[in-house]
């Protein structure tokens, strides 16, 4: 487990795009497994502005999303689908067709995650995925006591990870109470995972991430079994581990 400590949000989300733009100059038709929520939202303007810059492509990647709230229409503001467009895909000219993400909405939820398995099995492998953490530890929305062999699967959302996500929402009664999220076992198969934190509130989730027990009550830790994980923290986030 590589740790990078810099000294802020705004760091991290450069170095973070520094690391993933050499990994699609190198891999044009790399597989990018992607994360929502505040962390990489910093990442991402930087991704736009070096392909607005130095016109870095995107035209040949394929992304896998993460998570997806489930009974959210698609066209929320505050679904994943959404988030992913109005923060990236729109701007970055990414084909629709390359871009997956869980479908919320699907009348067979089962189904459903059966299929986005199978998208990512077919796609080979994820070359690189990002991840950001809950401060309770979850990747993804795989909340504490997932299963680390899971894989894409239907999850009900903690109440704490319903009030940490409320900030989006006009109430914490709008925050949807399940998702589907890729399981540990679908990120692990990552080639390469790439943990971005920043903030007090990740302090404790990053200190059991780096020296905990492997425990599924902190799901994170797994990442130490991880033969290429790189972190990169700010020092808020890292505050713990001095
Ligand atoms: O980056 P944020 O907004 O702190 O969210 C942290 C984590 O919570 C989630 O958004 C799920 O609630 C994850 O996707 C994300 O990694």
């Amino acid at each position: 487990m590589k740790i990078i400590v810099v000294e802020d949000y705004n760091e991290m989300s450069k170095k973070a795009a520094e690391i993933l733009i050499k990994k699609v100059q190198e891999k044009p038709n790399a597989v990018l497994g992607l994360a929502t929520g505040s962390t990489p939202v910093g990442l991402y303007k930087e991704l736009i502005e070096d392909n607005q810059k130095n016109g870095t492509s995107y035209k040949d990647i394929h992304t896998v999303n993460l998570d997806e709230y489930i009974g959210l229409p698609k066209e929320d503001k505050n679904s994943y689908y959404t988030f992913m467009r109005e923060n990236l895909f729109n701007q970055l000219t990414i084909p629709e067709e390359h871009t997956n993400i869980p479908n919320g909405n699907n009348q067979d939820l089962l189904e459903e995650c059966d299929r986005y398995e199978k998208i990512i099995d077919a796609l080979g492998q994820v070359d690189l995925q990002i991840l950001g953490i809950g401060s309770n530890g979850h990747i993804g929305f795989n909340e504490p006591g997932s299963s680390f062999t899971g894989q894409t699967h239907i999850i009900d959302l903690k109440e704490s990870t319903r009030q940490a996500n409320a900030r989006f929402f006009e109430s914490i009664d709008e925050v949807p109470k399940q998702a589907i999220t890729m399981g540990i076992g679908t990120i692990m198969k990552s080639k390469e995972i790439l943990l971005l934190a920043s903030g007090t509130a990740k302090a404790e989730a990053i200190r059991g991430t780096i020296h905990g027990e492997v425990t599924e009550d902190l799901p994170a830790s797994i990442l130490q079994t991880h033969p290429n994980v790189t972190l990169i923290v700010d020092k808020e986030a890292y505050s713990l581990c001095e």
